[in-house]
């Protein structure tokens, strides 16, 4: 039998959002969500919040991209009454609630925590209204040290490669992942968007349900896959609605404490889940420095190790969560498990319709998959996902321990560039890898995006004008078809390659 004292529990969850799509609320700043997430957590774990809130030695926040804070554990420490001794803030990245619950679970397991708090959230809604209306919010009171949206690093959109080839924004590279994971699985550009309206319709009706949810409107796989007025095409093949929506305002809070500690404060063991433990991978950062740009090497790794360690296969699994910033992600990871084609991999609603608020977006996952365990299944695997599909962790829950108690590794793996040499500056004939074009508010494309293999197997990247992205928008349908491309310091001039009786390539 293992030792209560070692084995973590998730006792209680809160999250919830200030106002909603098209109703904004006052505005409120993250460390007050999250304070009033993290109450909720305390209130779900029906115990007396003193008894609670002094055993806490714990605080872990995800970074808040909203605003800024040189101690948001602290300043929560602070308006909780609690001490923390361990308090940490993480960096940028979507992975984290995923890996920091590993971490906690660790801790717990290793004896040098035994109450912790999980934290985060964004008002990235407010921020953006009150600059608009012309109101600086630390003008309302807001935490000013040092306070502000936070200073931006270049360096933090993409590798100089990346910044070369005009790659520096997620809504340009998700999309490449996408294209080149349609055309691996036989599917046409049409079946690509198919697939991704029926998901997020999915979403959206799992959204619907959930009271924390940005957008609860029901949007259909038409609404969904159909550019027009209010969903405008933003990088092919993906129209607004299957985009990350980043303007939201939303906080979520999470309870962790050792079985032994939840049993003295008196929770019932029919109501705390076991924390079985999970793995991460880092894939190389820069996205042109991996080989095969239509799966997630580092995704793969993270299911195997953790299938591995917890010794359970994915269709053991009642829920799957994944993080849903672009379809490609949740589609990847139904791939990677093996899983049927049909299968909906979230209980929170994605990014489009539950809200994506960026680094914390998978803390409500874990409030979502938490509140569906309770009630209904046994085991669950939430997905973190961080930069271009660069950092991942997957960790499971379960409604009974696992027989070893936590069983993770919150570590993750670093996978090395296995992408071929590059070519820069290169004329002549590219087969193409994968490619994009984004769309201009006049609804054509305005700009292409490539990554290609000469004949002798390096590998091209860049931009194009707008004559070049009315090329590249057809998508996975373009994808192993060679193109002639001049390469001007990562400015492409891209032109079709139309086969004559007698070979001859024309423009
Ligand atoms: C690991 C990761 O998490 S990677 C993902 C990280 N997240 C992101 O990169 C965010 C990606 N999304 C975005 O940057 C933005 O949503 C964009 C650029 C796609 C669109 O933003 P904008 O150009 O400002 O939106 P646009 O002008 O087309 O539409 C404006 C309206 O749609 C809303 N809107 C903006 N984005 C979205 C969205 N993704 N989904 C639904 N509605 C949206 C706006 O709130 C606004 O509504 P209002 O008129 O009621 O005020």
């Amino acid at each position: 039998m293992t030792d209560p004292t070692r084995v973590p529990v998730v006792i209680g969850v809160g999250d919830l959002r200030s106002g909603r799509a098209g109703s904004p609320a006052d505005p409120r700043e993250p460390l007050d969500l999250i304070h009033e997430a993290t109450a909720a957590a305390l209130t779900d774990t029906g115990v007396a919040r003193d008894d609670l809130v002094s055993r806490i030695d714990t605080i872990r926040a995800v970074k808040t991209a909203s605003w800024s804070y040189d101690d948001l554990p602290g300043l929560l420490g602070e308006r909780l009454g609690a001490a923390p001794v361990h308090t940490s803030t993480t960096p940028i990245g979507g992975h984290w609630p995923a890996a920091l619950l590993d971490r906690i679970a660790h801790d717990i397991a290793d004896g040098t925590s035994t109450v912790a708090l999980l934290v985060g959230g964004e008002a990235q809604a407010s921020v953006t209204n009150a600059f608009k209306a012309g109101t600086d919010p630390a003008s309302l009171g807001w935490t000013t040290a040092p306070g502000g949206p936070p200073a931006f690093d270049p360096d933090d959109l993409g590798s100089p490669a990346m910044q070369r080839a005009g790659l520096i924004a997620p809504t340009r590279v998700y999309p490449l992942f996408e294209n080149r994971l349609s055309h691996d699985l036989g599917h046409t550009r049409e079946e690509s968007i198919d697939w991704s309206a029926q998901l997020y319709a999915a979403f959206s009706e799992i959204a619907g349900n959930n009271p924390a949810a940005w957008n609860p409107t029901l949007r259909t796989a038409d609404d969904i896959r159909n550019p027009g007025p209010g969903n405008r095409m933003v990088t092919d093949p993906y129209p607004l609605l299957c985009n990350a929506m980043p303007f939201v305002d939303q906080a979520a809070a999470v309870v962790v404490t050792s079985l032994a500690t939840a049993r003295e404060l008196g929770v019932a063991d029919d109501h705390v889940l076991y924390v079985w433990g999970g793995a991460g991978a880092t894939d190389t950062p820069d996205v042109l420095a991996r080989g095969d740009l239509g799966r997630s090497a580092a995704l793969a790794d993270s299911l195997r190790r953790a299938l591995a360690a917890t010794d359970l296969k994915p269709e053991d699994f009642d829920i799957v969560d994944a993080y849903s910033c672009f379809p490609v992600v949740p589609k990847l990871l139904v791939e990677h498990l093996g899983l049927p084609r049909d299968t909906v991999p979230s209980v929170t609603g994605g990014h489009s319709f539950f809200g994506g608020p960026l680094n914390s977006y998978t803390l409500h996952s874990i409030v979502a998959v938490a509140q569906r365990l309770r009630r209904d299944g046994e085991l669950a695997l939430v997905h973190g996902n961080g930069g271009y599909l660069t950092y991942q962790h997957v960790v499971v829950l379960g409604c009974a321990p696992h027989t070893d108690g936590y069983v993770g590794d919150p570590e993750p793996v670093q996978l090395p560039p296995t992408a071929p040499e590059s070519a820069q500056d290169y004329t002549g004939d590219v087969e193409i890898v994968t490619a994009t074009a984004e769309y201009g508010r006049d609804g054509n494309p305005s700009v292409g995006f490539l990554v290609g293999t000469t004949p002798d197997g390096r590998r091209v990247s860049g931009h194009t004008d707008a004559a070049g992205a009315a090329i590249l928008s057809a998508g996975a349908d373009l994808i192993g078809t060679v193109v002639h491309v001049t390469d001007n310091g990562g400015q492409l001039t891209v032109a079709r390659i139309e086969t004559t009786s007698s070979e001859e390539h024309t423009q």
